[in-house]
């Protein structure tokens, strides 16, 4: 019997068990069962490399943006009224076939928006290109959820459930379990607060379906199964995600405020160009890039070319600012003058733990170099070597 098969036989038998404090044990197991099929379904088969067949295209930019939706919606037309890069739309059904990149310019920033084709329900086992959308969906910082406005709403709960199915959580943080293998020593299970969902004996359960007889666990909040399933399996990926909602012009208006008003969601229409500004500016919102500025020493601040970091990915603290930069920059660092949001005073000193705000301006100041006094003079000059060398040359050292 095939994984698939078996994970709609262990579906069947969850569907036909009553939801009693009895047999929560038992459906415990089954949906750590099924977990298991899932990540089993996910491995790429023996002597393949894994790849999907030309789905793979370079990641370029600050931050990469999949669209993903059923067939028809308007994610082509959407990509090419974005990013300029043409692709091609029509009425009929999967129209595209493969992934196509094209960079949206945004706050200085650079974008790269994936088109990809149409998926269906089943996708996650491989229906239509379903798997290789999936793999690039898993790869991008945000996903754009295209639905048609005029539709049910099915088609959400449809492609939230495949994409769930292959570990992609959306708009989800972590749960807050410490999980550890060990070697010796049995499971230790505690937690910090009282729990409401599972029990020490639930855990023991789903550990033992895993075949994990040594661990170390800590709920560090009211988690529940899933959850706990999640971190055992380890290969989550949470990604932000926003439902843009297109079409809207052929919806009458009260449909479209509804639409309007849920979390997450956004409303627009390709053909009459609505609301297009407003889903770049969520956009930039939800992937949480930060544009700072750096002034070099004396000199007004370069703001034509931006360090672009992210809050989500690597960070954007000082000592992540200085990283981008280069590698070796941090250890020179005395400290760094903000100006900008972040900062209590202009300028405020600041130290490598530093969170940097979107827009801040920078000014490193290196160990050994002096201050700028604030008007844009020196204090004394920074300029070591040419200053010892006049020294030098006045009074050489005896040695
Ligand atoms: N009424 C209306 N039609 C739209 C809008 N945006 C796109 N369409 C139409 O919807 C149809 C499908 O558009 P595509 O951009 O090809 O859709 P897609 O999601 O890329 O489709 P596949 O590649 O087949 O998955 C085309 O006929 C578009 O003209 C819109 O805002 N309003
Ligand atoms: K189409
Ligand atoms: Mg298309």
């Amino acid at each position: 019997m095939g994984i698939t098969e078996r994970i709609r036989e262990i579906e069947a038998e969850m569907a036909r068990t009553q939801k009693n404090k009895a047999t929560e044990y038992h459906l415990g197991r089954l949906k750590a069962s099924i977990a298991r099929l899932r990540t089993q379904l996910l491995e790429p088969p023996k002597g393949s490399s894994g790849a999907g067949d030309g789905f793979e295209v370079t990641k370029y930019g600050h931050g990469r943006v999949a669209l993903i939706g059923f067939p028809s919606v308007g994610k082509s037309t959407l990509l090419t009224l974005l990013t300029g890069t043409r692709s091609e739309a029509a009425a009929y059904e999967f129209t595209t076939l493969t992934c196509i990149p094209g960079i949206i310019h945004y706050n200085d920033a650079k974008i790269q928006l994936l088109d990809l084709p149409g998926i269906i329900e089943g996708a996650a086992e491989g229906k239509g290109r379903g798997r290789q959308v999936i793999a690039v969906s898993k790869s991008s910082d945000l996903v754009l959820m295209v639905l048609d406005a005029s539709k049910g709403d099915n088609h959400r709960q449809i492609l939230t459930r495949e994409l769930e199915s292959v570990g992609l959580r959306l708009n989800k943080r972590p749960p807050q379990i410490y999980f550890k293998r060990k070697k010796t020593g049995g499971i230790s299970f505690n937690s910090t607060m009282p729990l409401t969902q599972v029990d020490e004996k639930l855990c023991y359960q789903i550990l033992h379906e895993y075949k994990i007889h040594n661990a170390e666990v800590l709920f560090r909040e009211d988690a529940s199964v899933d959850d706990f399933i999640d971190v055992i399996e380890g290969n989550r990926k949470y990604i932000k995600c926003l439902y843009v909602y297109n079409k809207i012009d052929v919806v009458g208006i009260d449909d479209v405020d509804a639409l309007a008003r849920r979390e997450n969601s956004i409303v627009i229409s390709c053909n009459m160009k609505l609301n297009l500004d407003r889903l770049l500016a969520r956009m930039w919102e939800a992937m949480g890039l930060v544009r700072v500025f750096t002034k070099p020493q004396g000199q007004q601040p370069d703001f034509s070319d931006p360090v672009v970091l992210s809050t989500d990915r690597g960070g954007c603290t000082v000592e992540d600012f200085c990283n981008h930069i280069h590698r070796s920059l941090v250890k020179d660092v005395k400290y760094v003058l903000v100006w900008g949001t972040s900062s209590k005073h202009y300028p405020q000193r600041c130290g490598l733990a530093h969170v940097l705000e979107d827009e801040d301006v920078v000014q490193v100041v290196k160990k050994k170099e002096k201050e700028e006094d604030g008007r844009g003079r020196f204090k004394s000059h920074s300029n070591a070597p040419a200053r010892i060398c006049d020294r030098e040359k006045k009074a050489p050292l005896k040695t």
